[in-house]
């Protein structure tokens, strides 16, 4: 093949006509069957209305893999009551020309009557991870993050999964379910995308206001001012808190939920930038849920 031809050719992989999935047993048979013809699988999991941070995930997830397969499903069963679950902006049709632009080869969107029959009871749980960040607030939230998660990996059968750093306790959940429960699919985390202005991109940003975006802005810049307080010698955690409290706080209609310093791997709270640690935030803006997370590297003494 000649270097046009090779061209050609992956440019045909990007835009080859994406597959929509909605059988549970199809979507199996489909990925037995590509296995057994000797391809891997990467797998990137929404609940879609789809944004950049979601399509960053699936150029990571097409370069890990022959096939790429991404799921479009509002899974129920991590809303609690009164959470937004009916109100999820949803938009099967633009998300389905995206997935494909994105070199997407199968959009899976199973049916909530298929995935949750009525007489369906078994769910995951997990004792640590859960309790800290947004478990507190949202107790049933994970269980049913790792029950939608579980069942999606024995459906799809991935070699890689891919999700985003944005819902950092998520992926850190997500990673030791697979690691307990003997999954063998390798878990990649992708980086937070961000609009120009910092806010970080998700689904629900749409339900701000032009005046709560604005105020949206703080949790980031609250983060930011962190990160400048550590690199200015700031090691107590509490004090970097209180900065982006302060920050944020003073926003219009922000609604504090958490914001703390924790240790990337196990979540539980740290009292001092001793070594890279987690700062996390929840703030509500107006009725909006919105999360965010940045790492604080310790300042390194500087030996001369
Ligand atoms: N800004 C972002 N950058 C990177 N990954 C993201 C971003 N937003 C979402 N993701 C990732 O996309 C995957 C699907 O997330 P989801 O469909 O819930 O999108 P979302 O925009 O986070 O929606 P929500 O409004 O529920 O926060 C998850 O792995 C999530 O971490
Ligand atoms: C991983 C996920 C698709 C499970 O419903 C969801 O929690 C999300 O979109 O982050
Ligand atoms: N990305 C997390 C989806 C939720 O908040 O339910």
């Amino acid at each position: 093949m000649n270097d046009k031809e090779k061209q050609g050719a992956t440019h045909k992989k990007e835009t080859a006509a994406i597959k929509t999935i909605d059988d549970i047993r199809q979507m199996r048979k489909t990925a037995e069957t590509l296995h057994a013809q000797g391809n891997t699988i990467a797998f990137v999991p929404t609940m879609g209305y789809l944004h950049e941070g979601h399509l960053s995930l699936m150029r990571k997830g097409r370069e890990l893999a022959d096939t790429l397969v991404a799921s479009i499903f509002v899974n129920p069963a991590q809303f609690a009551p009164g959470e937004d679950y009916d109100a999820y902006p949803r938009d099967p049709e633009r998300d389905a020309a995206l997935a494909e632009q994105t070199g997407v080869d199968i959009l899976f969107m199973p049916h909530k009557k298929d995935l949750y029959p009525e007489d369906y009871e078994t769910y995951i749980t997990q004792t640590h991870l859960p309790g800290h960040l947004c478990g507190r607030s949202r107790p049933t939230h994970f269980t049913g993050v790792m029950t939608i998660v579980a069942k999606l990996f024995h459906i799809v059968q991935p070699d890689y999964a891919v999700f985003g750093q944005k819902d950092y306790q998520q992926l850190a959940i997500i990673r030791k379910m697979a690691r307990d429960l003997d999954f063998g699919i390798d878990i990649i985390g992708g980086p937070i995308v961000r609009e120009s202005d910092g806010l970080a991109m998700s689904s629900r940003n749409k339900y701000l206001s032009p005046s709560q975006r604005q105020s949206a802005l703080e949790l980031y810049r609250g983060l930011e001012e962190a990160k400048k307080a550590v690199a200015r010698g700031e090691t107590k955690a509490a004090a970097l808190i209180e900065t982006v409290k302060k920050i944020i706080s003073s926003a219009p209609e922000t609604g504090i939920d958490y914001i703390a310093v924790c240790d990337p791997d196990t979540l539980a709270d740290k009292k001092f930038i001793d070594r890279p640690a987690l700062m996390a935030l929840a703030v509500r803006v107006g009725e909006t849920r919105l999360i965010d997370n940045i790492i604080l590297y310790p300042q390194v003494d500087n030996p001369g």
